[in-house]
């Protein structure tokens, strides 16, 4: 992907001006933005004398040869004037959270478009900023967190681009805009913003800036201070892209596990092991993140800190509690049965689908593609059958069932109704 990228067919010309890299994109992913929301909004735009550019993220995945999941978008109107702009054209505007910001969405033909007023952020506590509108597109670059994402990009497909970000992307560097330091300060989810697309972009584990890792270290406490739920949001994200197993390694040699709910003496090792084998077998993020728990109580606690949901809780105490004990049998090693009988005894919806994250940890990739086209065989009995044979009482229809389950069990689920009511005494 990166190597296209060097020479992409869509990228006509180069300028470079003071310390200011323009170029023209015109590849097919930009262009296939262009909808009828997006041309609308354009011309308003336009008319009204405001200039309006694609910013930060999306014009990085648009220069890697992806199309963005979301477009932000960044003008030099302040948003009074973007009030009346959309007011005076009769254009719907919604949800105006974002204002104090600088945010304002506006609904186009059914799409909705975020348009952010450039500005700096004049104080910040590490998590939130107060901010002060500008017309300076350098400015607001600047306050940005890593060069590959301080870039803009003009509607006409020019892209503006104040420090090397684009640089940065072709050579697969991650740094912060200037001080690392100074941008971590500024909120410190950057710290986990920097690893995860460190994963996305860089060629390999370990090529980091010293100095950035030294800014990481130094400010590390400050992620105490950053909710769980941004926290969980970035760290899934890590852990499923490149180099996970080195960045949850980092993680722990940087002193920042205790601040963001991983256990302080996680067990990284094992962490390695399993993130090796899992990680072509499209793991869940716990399934990487468990090997890190010694015991039950240290997920309670990373669950009180980031807050995860109900089934990704209930699969980190499964994984700590079966990945020792639930494997493949001795005698036996090509057969998943001990796992079928494990799903069926549980008669829990989702445990199948537990133990193949089960079998992924213990790196187990034949039992997993086997398991994963199992599906549980449907025991043929039910109570409305054993009352038609004369059991009635509700206690002895329970008794019965279970005794059927077993006998079932152990014909590897071959028994059919016939079979096994004739094991029932009268
Ligand atoms: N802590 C943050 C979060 C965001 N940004 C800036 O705001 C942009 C948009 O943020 P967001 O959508 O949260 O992230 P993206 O970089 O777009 O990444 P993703 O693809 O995950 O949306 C970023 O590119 C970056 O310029 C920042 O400087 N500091
Ligand atoms: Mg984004």
């Amino acid at each position: 992907m990166w190597r296209r990228l060097l020479n992409h067919r869509g990228i006509s010309r180069t300028v470079t001006w003071r310390n200011l890299f323009t170029m023209r994109l015109k590849t097919e992913q930009f262009q296939s933005l262009f909808t009828d929301g997006l041309n609308g909004l354009a011309e308003l735009f336009e008319k009204n004398q405001h200039e309006l550019r694609i910013a930060g993220g999306a014009v990085r995945d648009l220069l890697s040869g992806k199309r963005p999941e979301d477009v932000d978008f960044a003008t030099t109107a302040t948003p009074e004037q973007m009030k009346s702009m959309f007011q005076t054209a009769g254009i719907r505007m919604i949800n105006n959270k974002g204002e104090k910001h600088g945010t304002i969405t506006a609904r186009l033909h059914n799409e909705n478009f975020e348009v952010t007023t450039l500005r700096v952020d004049v104080q910040t506590d590490g998590r939130h900023a107060e901010v002060e509108f500008t017309t300076d597109w350098q400015k607001d670059a600047e306050r940005r967190d890593l060069t590959i994402n301080s870039m803009f990009l003009g509607l006409d497909g020019t892209l503006y681009d104040y420090f090397k970000g684009y640089e940065d992307l072709q050579n697969r560097q991650v740094r912060f805009v200037g001080s690392a330091d100074q941008r971590i300060r500024e909120d410190y989810l950057r710290i986990l913003r920097y690893f995860r697309f460190y994963g996305r972009v860089a060629p390999g584990p370990d090529q980091h800036e010293p100095e950035t890792l030294a800014a990481i270290r130094a400010n590390g406490r400050g992620l105490a201070a950053i909710s769980g739920e941004r926290i969980w949001v970035e760290l899934k994200k890590m852990v499923l892209d490149n180099h996970a197993g080195h960045l949850l390694e980092l993680i722990y040699q940087l002193d920042l596990a205790q601040y963001i709910g991983l256990p302080p003496d996680g067990n990284v090792e094992e962490m390695k092991r399993v993130w090796h084998h899992a990680k072509d077998h499209s793991p869940k993020p716990m399934t990487i993140l468990a090997a890190l728990f010694r015991c039950s109580e240290e997920v309670e606690k990373m669950d009180v800190r980031l807050k995860v949901s109900r089934e990704e809780k209930s699969l980190a105490l499964f994984l700590v509690k079966h990945r020792r004990e639930l494997c493949r049998s001795e005698e036996e090693p090509e057969s998943i049965r001990p796992f079928t009988d494990f799903i069926i005894d549980s008669r829990e919806l989702d445990s199948q689908s537990k133990l193949c994250e089960l079998l992924k940890y213990q790196g187990e990739r034949k039992l997993l593609s086997e398991l994963l086209q199992w599906s549980m065989p449907r025991f043929p009995i039910s109570g409305h059958d054993l009352r038609k044979v004369g059991v009635t009482s509700g206690k002895e229809i329970g008794a019965t069932l279970q005794k059927l389950r077993d006998v079932w069990k152990k014909s590897r689920y071959q028994m059919d109704k016939d079979e096994l009511l004739s094991h029932v005494k009268p």
